[in-house]
């Protein structure tokens, strides 16, 4: 897939932009701070309906607007159309396909599909237990988007189920019993949605794991496909057929009741679980966090990218990749490395300060970005 053209109404730095694009490689340049990224954040929004920068979409909308606007046309396996979404913080966003208002704007994730790397991948390696499993949902998401709805439903009943325990854990008497009877309704819940999600997320990384290791061998220099190895490490054990994973859930709610009144928070569930990232050497396997070297983790962080990137071409559609300000930090032989993997995706956006960070093979077509404008270089 790509997107073909791009419309900017009060997004970020823009007030208004309107670019036509092509598939394979383009680059835009400019110096620090005029827009570069604003631009292929878009994309990336319009894809899983979050920025890869921000959490929350406030800082989206130009500032003094009250609204954004982002429409594309996207063209895969030769059909054309035009999504759209309407940024309204603090309100209800919109979304439209071909002009007709979809009912949720999370009906639009997944229509058009993003691999972003950016110099904050590092985090995936070095970042918290959160920041990996938000790696994991964000794929999950784009390659089966129902599970958005599994994904916030989970969070909705955990922050009530918290604030239950914490009400629970300092009640007396009758309201102490009437907390206990309401919070097991929530428990029923959790388990429920949770195994949904933590099922979804242990296959993930079942199928991510081939890719993963091709991935780093083909970026760090001198590695083979043993070396990096992910491994999903549930908060509780999980039973051996995997379908009793909400009954283990459950019973594992129930098992650490105490503990959880005591701290008045939810210990147990997907959001407790962590995905660890090893590397292997001769016979030593080692965690990636805390014990790799700066360079080893670049590469494990690209090579979740690419591995990501393969999954869901594997699925059946390109995605659009989009190497946000990623070339300064690597070394010559590592850019054309990464060049090289990437070359022959659909649609390729870049972003750089400086043309000459930005290998030959990737250079395709040009725009600057300079004093708010996204100008084709002749
Ligand atoms: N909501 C907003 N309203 C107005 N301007 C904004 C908004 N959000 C960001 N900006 C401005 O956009 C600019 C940042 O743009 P962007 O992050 O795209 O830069 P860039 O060209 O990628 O730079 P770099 O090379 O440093 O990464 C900043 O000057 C920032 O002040």
């Amino acid at each position: 897939m790509h997107v073909a053209h791009l419309t900017l109404h009060n997004f970020r730095s823009y007030a208004d932009l309107d670019v036509e694009l092509e598939p394979g490689a383009t680059a835009f340049i400019g110096r620090n701070g005029q827009g570069k990224t604003n631009l292929v954040e878009a994309i990336d929004y319009l894809s899983r309906l979050s920025s890869h920068r921000v959490a929350s979409d406030a800082p989206l909308v130009k500032a003094g607007a009250d609204q954004a606007l982002i429409r594309a046309a996207v063209v895969r396996a030769g059909r054309t159309a035009i999504l759209e979404v309407e940024l309204n913080p603090g309100r209800a966003n919109r979304a439209r396909i071909n002009k007709s208002p979809l009912p949720r704007p999370r009906e639009l994730i997944g229509v058009v599909r993003t691999v972003v790397f950016a110099p904050d991948d590092l985090t995936l390696v070095k970042g918290d237990p959160s920041d990996r499993r938000k790696f994991l949902d964000d794929l999950l998401i784009l390659r089966a988007p129902r599970l958005a709805g599994v994904r916030s439903d989970y969070d909705r009943i955990l922050k009530q189920r918290n604030s239950l325990l914490k009400t629970a854990g300092i009640a007396r008497g009758d309201s102490r019993e009437t907390a206990l009877s309401t919070l097991a309704v929530w428990d029923l819940q959790l388990a429920s949605i949770g195994a949904e999600l933590l099922a979804a997320r242990l296959r993930l990384v079942d199928d991510l794991r081939p890719y993963l290791g091709k991935a780093y061998e083909a970026v760090a220099r001198g590695a083979n496909r043993d070396d990096a190895e992910i491994e999903y490490k549930p908060s509780f054990e999980l039973p051996a057929d995997p379908s009793g994973l909400e009954e283990a859930l459950l019973a594992e709610l129930e098992r650490r009741r105490k503990d959880e009144l005591d701290r008045g928070i939810s210990l147990v569930g997907p959001h407790r679980d962590e995905l660890v990232l090893t590397l292997g050497n001769g016979d030593l396997r080692l965690p990636v966090k805390g014990y790799a070297s700066h360079g080893e983790s670049w590469s494990f962080a690209l090579a979740m990218r690419l591995a990501s990137y393969d999954l869901l071409r594997a699925d059946g559609d390109d995605p659009i990749l989009v190497l946000d300000d990623v070339f300064a930090e690597l070394d010559s032989e590592r850019r054309a490395q990464l060049a090289d993997l990437v070359a022959g995706a659909e649609q390729v956006l870049v972003t750089a300060a400086v043309a000459a960070d930005v290998p030959a093979s990737l250079q395709g077509i040009r725009f600057v970005v300079a004093d708010g404008e996204v100008r084709r270089d002749a």
